[in-house]
């Protein structure tokens, strides 16, 4: 199983790192346009694999695709991450055209590869990768949701006084400060719907805090988070790899499900080997169906700023 990582920044190292560490890949290419900044990753990460345990040899590539050949998954976090203040929809000017390239110089290199997309305004930038690469809409994932979930748990996690591991929980929707639906009504604690345990201020208070997680990180970082973002990758990647058939929320291009069509969105899909095996619908309430077609409405209006 050979992955290819492009972007060795914060997330793709965080990113590679996590896979490596997991020891299911033969092979992480990391790839960056810096020159020899994908090869001292690269390096650096290789020796851990002494002390972490793992036997994923991981290689570093200035630019030179020919590395990324036959990738079975291929990984987008080329691009800028957010400043304090900013929204993930003001990248869109500079991450559009390094996400193009991208994408279409690794899907000409691995032209059977799954392509996972993680640059901001993610939503908009996977939609862009299926306009340029023409790749069938099971092999364009794009990853929000699965991270957007992690902090949801996180959030229910603490309001309850409860471990993570007795929370479960899912965010849908645009993976945007405003977009997020975070599905309070199906989130549990061991099988117990969470509303048994706390008021509905306090839950109307995970939600807000879970929609705005990449943000109260990137006020505190300066820039934006890592850690989360790669492990959440390294789940997916995983599911894929090792065909786990597991439910994730993912960006993917919808045609007629949920009642939206030519966008991508999250909603919950099954991971195998063959990327999207499945779109999963959940019946909606009234409240979260406008919520969707809100948050639908939002990825949609930045998609018209593309220049297809
Ligand atoms: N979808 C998500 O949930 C999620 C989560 C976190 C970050 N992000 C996004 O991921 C992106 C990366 O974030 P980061 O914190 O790793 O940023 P970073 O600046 O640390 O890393 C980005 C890397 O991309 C490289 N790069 C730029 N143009 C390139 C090109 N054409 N080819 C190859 N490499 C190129 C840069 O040299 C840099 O090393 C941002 O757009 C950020 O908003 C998305
Ligand atoms: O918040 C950001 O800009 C980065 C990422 O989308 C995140 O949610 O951490």
């Amino acid at each position: 199983m050979k992955v290819t990582v492009v972007g060795a920044g914060a997330v793709g190292a965080s990113c590679a790192e996590y896979i490596a560490i997991k020891n299911f890949a033969s092979e992480v290419v990391l790839l960056d346009i810096k020159e020899g900044y994908a090869e001292g990753k690269a390096m650096d990460l290789m020796q851990t694999a002494s002390l972490n345990g793992f036997d994923t040899r991981i290689v570093g590539s200035t630019n030179d695709y020919s590395k990324t050949a036959d990738s079975d998954i291929c990984v987008i976090t080329s691009g800028i991450p957010r400043k304090p203040g900013m929204t993930r929809e003001e990248l869109i000017g500079i991450n559009a055209g390094i996400v193009k390239t991208v994408s279409t110089s690794l899907v000409k290199h691995s032209p059977n590869t799954i392509l996972i997309v993680v640059s901001n305004p993610m939503d908009t930038m996977t939609y862009l990768a299926h306009k340029v690469t023409g790749l069938p809409k099971n092999r364009i994932i794009g990853m929000g949701g699965a991270l957007d979930s992690a902090r949801f748990k996180y959030r229910l996690a603490e309001a309850l006084g409860a471990p993570i591991s007795d929370v479960d929980g899912m965010v849908i929707g645009g993976h945007s400060d405003k977009g997020m639906v975070p599905l309070t009504r199906l989130a549990t604690r061991n099988s117990v719907p969470v509303s048994a345990f706390i008021s509905e201020e306090r839950l109307d208070q995970v939600m807000q805090d879970t929609k705005v997680g990449g943000a109260t990180l990137t006020g505190l970082l300066g820039t934006s988070a890592w850690y989360a973002p790669g492990a959440a990758v390294s789940g997916l990647v995983q599911a894929i790899a090792c065909d786990q058939k597991k439910i994730f929320p993912c960006s993917t291009l919808l045609e007629g499900e949920y009642g939206l069509n030519d966008l991508c969105i999250g909603v919950p899909v099954v991971l195998g080997k063959n990327g999207i095996e499945e779109i999963v619908t959940i019946d909606l309430t009234d409240a979260e169906k406008a919520h969707m077609a809100e948050s639908a409405e939002g990825v949609s209006k930045t998609n018209g700023l593309l220049e297809l």
